[in-house]
């Protein structure tokens, strides 16, 4: 129906078909899902945990093809069935002249399919016209818990495919060892090593070499890591150069933390990769600044040994600059914890909005140490909040720890010259992922494929 909608031109039909339709899919999906749970089937010659996993994947298997059962129903048998709904839902919004819906319809399209050439065409053709700012074209709040589930149910079977295969493996290897082995010894150990086999990895590294990052130390508390070589000098070198393309308060519109001794200035992951596509910033400069965020959270979920994916919630190159004032008392940076609000009178630290609550680690990677002033520092406590223990920056230095009210961490005052660094957050939590930085990778990437 909404195929023909589109055919007659019909444009206001076609968009109310298509939304009426997203509001019935969870139920329509659900529906298909629940029809996936069949009888018990024990297989013969399988263990305990072989039989509950098989069972698993089978059901898994029925309920991931739900969507696309649902796609040969409505429209022509496609695949991406989807995403098909947003490409006409924003080709009908555009015809009706309502901007604002047909970008996040445009949005949402490469959200769900990321190396379509239709859906990346679209996105171009939105983000070129005029007045369309990062902020609009974010994908549609409304369908995320759905995509999330789909996600989730995907990420769901690779787990599953990757215990059946060691299953599997340990199956043939106890051949001829000891019967009645427990299945519950395979849940151990290396079972379940970093990274998982759901974790979206790095793409091959372009253009730079790039050194073994050296675990300086553990600080005090396990919470806390310090490693430097994370970039080297040419590396922090290219970042630096990078830096002029940062601009006064980005990031912080509204309530800044900083001091007004000092001029603050950022540059996030897609301005970056947006101003390499408009031939502003060297696609070199934009692609280093992905790989050296990348490089860091491998590295920090690496030696806090995490167990799940650890994903970007928010990445920012900033720097902060030394105005010319005497005798400055103020701290470059409060003491603040970075998932919670710190009410200095209690000490108590509210995990509540508006505090980023949903970040669990934060991590800094200097790229020069050029200037006075500046080090980092954690406080002794939320009661405490002078230094215990500081951080001198320098290029390749990384900080990272968790995020909340253990680690108080705060900046002394930048008295001379300019402190440049690639602040990152992170998540545990997939519905806080950083949308922009696959959508800055992907403009790189379209970038490469196009030169
Ligand atoms: O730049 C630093 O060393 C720390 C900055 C920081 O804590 C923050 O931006 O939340
Ligand atoms: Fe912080």
């Amino acid at each position: 129906m909404g195929s023909e909608l589109y055919h007659r031109n019909q444009w206001q039909e076609l968009v109310d078909v298509i939304e009426t339709s997203l509001q019935e899919l969870p139920r329509a999906l659900q529906r298909c899902r629940d029809e996936c749970y069949g009888p018990l089937r024990l297989g013969r010659r399988m263990g305990f945990a072989q039989t509950v996993i098989h069972q698993m994947i089978t059901l898994k298997e029925c309920q991931s093809q739900c969507i696309h059962k649902l796609g040969e129903l409505r429209f022509d048998k496609t695949e991406e069935f989807f995403g098909s709904y947003f490409h006409y839902l924003q080709y009908g919004y555009h015809m009706l002249n309502a901007s604002l819906p047909a970008i996040q319809a445009s949005a949402t399209q490469l959200q769900l399919e990321p190396h379509s050439d239709v859906a990346k065409k679209n996105a171009v053709f939105y983000r070129q016209q005029h007045g369309v700012t990062r902020k609009d074209f974010i994908p549609r709040e409304d369908v995320q818990p759905l995509i999330e589930s789909m996600d989730l149910e995907h990420s769901f079977m690779h787990v599953l495919d990757e215990l059946s295969g060691h299953l599997e493996q340990f199956g043939e290897e106890r051949q001829g060892g000891e019967e009645g082995q427990d299945d519950a010894e395979l849940l151990d150990n290396d079972f379940f090593a970093y990274p998982p086999a759901n974790m979206p990895q790095a793409e091959e590294w372009e253009w730079q070499e790039w050194n073994k990052p050296e675990i300086v130390r553990f600080t005090t508390d396990p919470d806390r890591m310090l490693a430097d070589n994370v970039l080297s000098q040419d590396q922090c070198d290219k970042l630096l150069e990078l830096t002029k393309h940062c601009k006064e308060g980005d990031g912080y519109q509204r309530k800044a933390p900083h001091t007004y001794n000092e001029l603050f200035e950022g540059l996030n992951i897609l301005d970056a990769a947006k101003k390499s596509q408009e031939g502003e910033v060297v696609p070199e400069l934009s692609q280093l600044y992905v790989n050296a965020s990348r490089r860091s959270r491998d590295a920090i979920a690496k030696e806090f040994n995490l167990q799940t994916p650890l994903y970007f919630s928010y990445t920012h190159l900033v720097c902060r600059t030394a105005k010319d004032v005497v005798e400055r008392r103020d701290l470059s940076h409060p003491v603040h914890s970075d998932n919670c609000i710190l009410n200095e009178a209690t000490g108590e630290c509210d995990k509540v909005p508006p505090a980023y609550t949903w970040r669990d680690y934060s991590a800094i990677l200097y790229l020069s140490g050029e200037f006075e002033g500046g080090d980092f520092f954690y406080a002794h406590s939320t009661k405490d909040l002078s230094p215990e223990e500081t951080v001198s920056p320098k290029c390749g230095r990384l900080v990272a720890f968790s995020a909340g009210k253990e680690n108080m961490h705060g900046v002394l005052a930048v008295t001379k010259g300019r402190r440049c660094a690639v602040a990152l957050w992170f998540t545990l939590d997939p519905n806080h992922k950083e949308a922009t930085f696959s959508m800055a990778e992907e403009i790189l990437h379209e970038i490469k494929t196009v030169s």
